[in-house]
């Protein structure tokens, strides 16, 4: 214990138990003494970790009940609770009993000065968006029960907007004055988290003045933070920065300003952006089965299942030629079992590589490595075949069916992707590729699978194929434009102007009778169990959406947003593991 930093250090009372209390430095401790003066137990908090100090005996609504005794104080702070093998966060409530007011008053003042001094990058002010329909439609209250009554304890202001259409957050993201907000929250699945990071990198990139249609620009990173509280039917973005799907483990996140930095993949189609994305970029099985989950519906979360029953026994294999910008392979590989914990290492690093003329990164190393960045891109790779699946993804897409995930070592802020190739073979071998996902088995130990980790990746279709694909294409449009007129894809025309800057291709609520369309065309296109004639093309699968277009160009924009987490702790709970040393300097 640094002993010259210690701000208090008494005798105080928990219930009938005396313990010795200090505050010093980073952390508050207390510890049972027995009536010889002994110590025994110890609780520790991190001061990081503390939500609140109240004065008396206080509880957090709903049954709000503050009792200010002259000698009490309350203080809540961070718990970690088992949820399964992950930790869950709790609130953490204790009542403190002083021997004075006095001493009661000093403590109450050091531990919020001490709040002050060592947590300043706590947000204060929050917007926050509720989606009424997501998931089980029960994200108003989610909210209200659980997370508003948190940030009124926490002391975090909020401004909520209970969403009455799509997109609705998007463009009030790109659109509104959003002075004084420290972050953006969802209260949603997914698809919402999308929405606010649609709205979060335009907004940055519109005023920095930057296009976010020029596919080899460097997009600016953006400030406001994102939170997710999750309340969708599918929350993997959640999951896999947080570890949990819990509202008040995400709640408490925020709360204590954690700061995760995430890579965003940006897709385009020539010259224009279609859609940024940060778990799956994927074509073949998993476009096909978002297709046909999408005509499934009406049937709830239980479409997912179905759809990927129907999808794989429909055989189905693509041609493509997949182009690759491979990553520095000194840094990581995909296949080196580094799981990225929170405080990764390898994302801290390639901070340093990443943001090279920043403060924080002027030690040898780093300069070393942006001498190794600059001018030396490498070189693209090719290759061609017949594939099941080509799936890049910017992080391991855990879940909870496949704790590992896609990628089970990929990194949440290095600046990479991990590019996943599943060739043509037999049911039964990608049945084992499908399984291993929610197995300790090596998804990637399979002849008929490869990985690399990339910067950026190419996608075409063989030179006889287009002309399929055209032919599919235009019977498509065809149908569409015979029923909507102009068909809605991400062309120059549908490309909505904000200010002075950013551009974005608006999909839902203007795209949506064309998409509708082009999904129910696929109810023809996706063959069912016997069909006469396979597709000769895919769909691809962005995060959720369906993208209108085959040929597409993907690039991975390192720590370009940052989340309120601090990713995946491990089953210890803490932060330090295998693959860290100490808190990563990204936090
Ligand atoms: N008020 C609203 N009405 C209709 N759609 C909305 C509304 N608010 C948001 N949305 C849209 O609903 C979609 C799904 O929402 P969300 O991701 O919260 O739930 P989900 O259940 O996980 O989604 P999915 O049904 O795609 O699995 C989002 O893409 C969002 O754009």
């Amino acid at each position: 214990m640094e002993t010259d930093s210690v701000k208090v250090d008494s005798s105080l009372w928990v219930g009938t138990k005396r313990y010795r209390a200090v505050l010093s430095g980073w952390y508050f401790n207390w510890t049972e003494l027995d009536k010889k003066n002994r110590e025994k137990k110890t609780i520790s908090v991190p001061i990081s970790e503390v939500v609140a100090v109240a004065e008396g005996k206080a509880e957090v609504q709903p049954q709000k009940r503050a009792e200010d005794t002259d000698r009490d104080f309350t203080l809540f702070y961070v718990n970690r609770t088992r949820g399964g093998k992950r930790a869950l966060w709790c609130l953490g409530r204790t009542e403190f009993c002083c021997p004075s007011r006095d001493l009661r008053d000093q403590w109450v003042t050091q531990l919020r000065t001490a709040l002050k001094t060592h947590c300043p990058s706590r947000p204060r002010r929050l917007l926050v968006f509720v989606n009424p329909y997501g998931g089980k439609k029960r994200a108003k209250q989610v909210y209200r029960s659980l997370v508003a009554p948190l940030f009124e304890l926490a002391g975090v202001s909020t401004h909520v907007v209970v969403t009455e259409r799509a997109n609705q957050a998007r463009d009030h993201i790109l659109k509104k004055d959003l002075t004084g907000f420290d972050g953006v929250i969802c209260v949603g699945g997914d698809g919402m988290f999308s929405e606010l990071l649609h709205g979060v990198i335009g907004r940055t990139q519109q005023e920095a003045g930057i296009s976010e249609h020029d596919p080899t620009v460097m997009l600016q990173s953006c400030d406001l933070h994102i939170g997710i509280i999750p309340a969708g039917s599918t929350d993997c973005v959640c999951f896999a920065t947080v570890g949990v799907n819990d509202p008040v483990t995400s709640a408490l996140h925020i709360i204590i300003g954690d700061s995760q930095p995430l890579d965003v993949c940006s897709v385009h189609h020539h010259n224009t952006l279609v859609r940024y994305s940060v778990s799956l970029v994927g074509y073949g099985f998993y476009g096909d089965v978002l297709a046909e989950s999408e005509r499934l519906r009406w049937m709830g979360p239980l479409r997912y299942d179905l759809s990927g029953c129907l999808v794989y026994l429909c055989n189905r294999s693509y041609e493509g030629v997949v182009q690759y910008l491979p990553a520095d392979p000194q840094l990581s590989s995909p296949r080196d079992n580094m799981r990225c914990l929170s405080g990764c290492r390898v994302c801290s690093e390639s901070t340093e590589m990443l943001f090279p003329h920043s403060d924080s990164c002027s030690s040898l190393y780093s300069r070393q490595l942006s001498q190794y960045s600059i001018g030396s891109e490498g070189e693209w790779m090719s290759v061609e075949g017949r594939y099941r699946c080509v799936s890049l993804t910017c992080m391991s897409s855990s879940c909870p069916r496949s704790p590992k995930g896609l990628s089970p070592a990929a990194h949440l802020a290095d600046g990479t992707g991990d590019l996943i190739l599943v060739q043509d073979t037999d049911p039964l071998g990608f049945l084992t590729y499908l399984h291993r996902h929610t197995t300790s088995k090596d998804q990637f130990d399979l002849p008929f699978v490869e990985v690399h980790r990339v910067k950026a990746v190419r996608f075409t279709l063989p030179p006889g194929e287009e002309d399929d694909y055209h032919d599919e294409e235009r019977e498509r449009q065809s149908i569409t434009e015979g029923a909507q007129g102009t068909p809605k894809m991400a062309c120059n025309s549908d490309v909505e102007s904000y200010g002075d800057g950013s551009q974005q291709y608006l999909a839902a609520e203007q795209e949506e009778p064309g998409m509708k369309d082009r999904r129910r065309k696929r109810r023809n296109f996706l063959c069912g169990l016997c069909c006469s004639k396979p597709p000769a093309v895919s769909v691809w699968n962005c995060d959720g959406e369906l993208l209108p277009y085959t040929e597409i160009f993907c690039k991975v924009h390192g720590q370009l947003v940052r989340l309120f987490a601090r990713g995946i702790e491990d089953e210890e709970g803490h932060e330090e593991n295998k693959s860290c040393k100490g808190r990563c300097v990204l936090h």
